[in-house]
């Protein structure tokens, strides 16, 4: 049992030195970002389909309120989002991962670094954020949401803003919450507020904007 899964002292140590060198990098990787906001959403939002019009625009918009731009480096609303902070000629992070199948980080990236280790890619997609833009997305999508959630709950992060983009997706999720979660008493009415849901990437920029500038007041 213990070879199948590779659990030796031996494997454990040069996993820990691998662990460590990845964060190392990253840190190096980020050091001097200016104020910056991470997107999440889909791998699979097909170019072209309003969502990732959307991203694109979060991308442009946040380029040109003073953002870096971070993504998982992946396709679909992660290259969105590099597409329009790089071709506004912004600095659009894409911090991708290794998977099983090849994948390249998306072509509008200008600063990338591929991660082997999840949990240290995200926490170098949250690190130097002062934001966070979720778009629809699946399973990594509300994980990451959920993550993020989770870190400004627990006083983890700043409490900076997190901005879902589009009612028509994220409405029911923010209905169940209510309804269910905080009817049950398993969050509080301000966890609830945190997650804002808004209809574009106009709306989505300027919540960011403003709840950063609440947070650095320290309103
Ligand atoms: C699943 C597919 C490709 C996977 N490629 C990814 N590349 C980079 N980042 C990814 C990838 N898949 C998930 N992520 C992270 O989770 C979010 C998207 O997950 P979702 O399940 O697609 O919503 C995203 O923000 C990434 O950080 C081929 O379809």
């Amino acid at each position: 049992m213990t070879a199948e899964l590779n659990l030796s002292p031996e494997r454990d140590s040069a996993r820990l030195a691998a662990i460590q060198a990845e964060f190392a990098e990253g840190f190096k990787l980020l050091h001097g970002l200016p104020k910056a906001f991470t997107v999440f959403g889909s791998a699979r939002t097909p170019e072209g389909s309003p969502h990732y019009k959307a991203g694109v625009e979060v991308g442009r918009l946040g380029h040109e309120a003073g953002y870096a731009v971070i993504t998982g480096g992946g396709p679909g609303a992660m290259e969105a989002a590099n597409r329009g902070c790089r071709l506004a000629g912004g600095k659009s992070v894409g911090l991708g991962i290794t998977l099983e199948w090849e994948q390249k980080i998306n072509q509008y990236v200008n600063i990338e670094m591929t991660f082997r280790y999840f949990f240290a890619r995200k926490m170098m997609l949250v690190k130097h954020s002062q934001g966070f833009v979720v778009l629809p997305g699946g399973l990594g999508t509300l994980d990451e949401l959920f993550e993020v959630a989770t870190l400004v709950q627990c006083m983890k992060t700043g409490a900076w803003p997190i901005v879902l983009v589009g009612g028509e997706y994220w409405d029911g999720l923010k209905d169940w919450l209510k309804n269910t979660v905080l009817e049950a008493g398993y969050i509080d009415l301000k966890d609830l507020n945190m997650l804002q849901v808004v209809d574009d990437a106009e709306a989505a920029v300027d919540a960011i904007a403003n709840g950063g500038r609440r947070i650095l007041s320290g309103v």
